[in-house]
């Protein structure tokens, strides 16, 4: 596993994210998911069709955040605002606008969530805990609801390669860090999770 994963960069950027007004900036949002993938790649192959979903996703949203309307996608605040006043989101099925900054970020949310109950259950675990079942049981609890049979099957392949509680530590070097970035994630979590509830957005197709 490389040695140059941090756990402290993925706090900073997710600390990053949040503005004084408790919006959302997406340029450190998916410099957050960045850091993870480069985390993801180093535990070989059997990750690759996840990291490049997520890299497939951080580039739609980086090519919005670059485009003519970039003003509009400096928040997730903004780009809810700007997508929906322009019906630029498929709302009930997949249509013109298949790949919006809306539903891709979505995508996103939901996994940071698989994050958030990931690393709870790292941090309260004992030596004896497995990885691997604390991997299933937080996807189940969160991803697994929005995936086909056909993912979770190649996903619980996945986790079977996962490696041990020591190893995450190891490569982690601040247990306590755990500590501070869960609330961090928790926050961006609910922020996001509370602007799509208000505008109808968490079942986006
Ligand atoms: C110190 C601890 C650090 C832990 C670091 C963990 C790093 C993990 C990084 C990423 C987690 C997974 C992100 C998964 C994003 C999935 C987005 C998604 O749901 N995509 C599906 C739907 O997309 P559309 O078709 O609607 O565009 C797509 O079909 C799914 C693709 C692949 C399945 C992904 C499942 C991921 C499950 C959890 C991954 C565990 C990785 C473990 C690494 C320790």
């Amino acid at each position: 596993m490389a040695d140059t994963f941090s756990l402290q960069r993925v706090l900073e950027t997710f600390r990053s994210s949040l503005s004084e007004k408790k919006e959302v900036y997406i340029k450190y949002y998916i410099a957050g998911w960045q850091e993870l993938v480069a985390f993801m790649n180093s535990l070989g192959n059997v990750f690759s069709f996840i990291s490049k979903d997520v890299v497939s996703k951080i580039q739609i949203l980086e090519n919005f955040l670059s485009g003519e309307n970039g003003s509009h996608y400096v928040t997730i605040q903004s780009m809810v605002k700007y997508e929906l006043e322009n019906e630029l989101v498929d709302l009930t099925k997949r249509g013109s606008h298949p790949e919006s900054g809306c539903r891709t970020l979505l995508r996103l949310h939901r996994a940071l969530r698989w994050l958030e109950l990931f690393l709870e259950r790292l941090r309260t675990s004992t030596e004896d805990s497995k990885t691997s079942v604390m991997c299933s049981d937080a996807y189940n609890e969160s991803l697994a609801q929005h995936h086909p049979w056909l993912i979770r099957k190649a996903v619980g392949v996945a986790f079977c390669a996962i490696p041990g509680r020591d190893t995450f530590f190891d490569v982690m070097h601040v247990v306590a860090l755990l500590g501070e970035s869960l609330p961090l994630i928790a926050e961006v979590y609910q922020i996001t999770e509370d602007l799509y509830a208000k505008n109808n957005l968490l079942e986006l197709p």
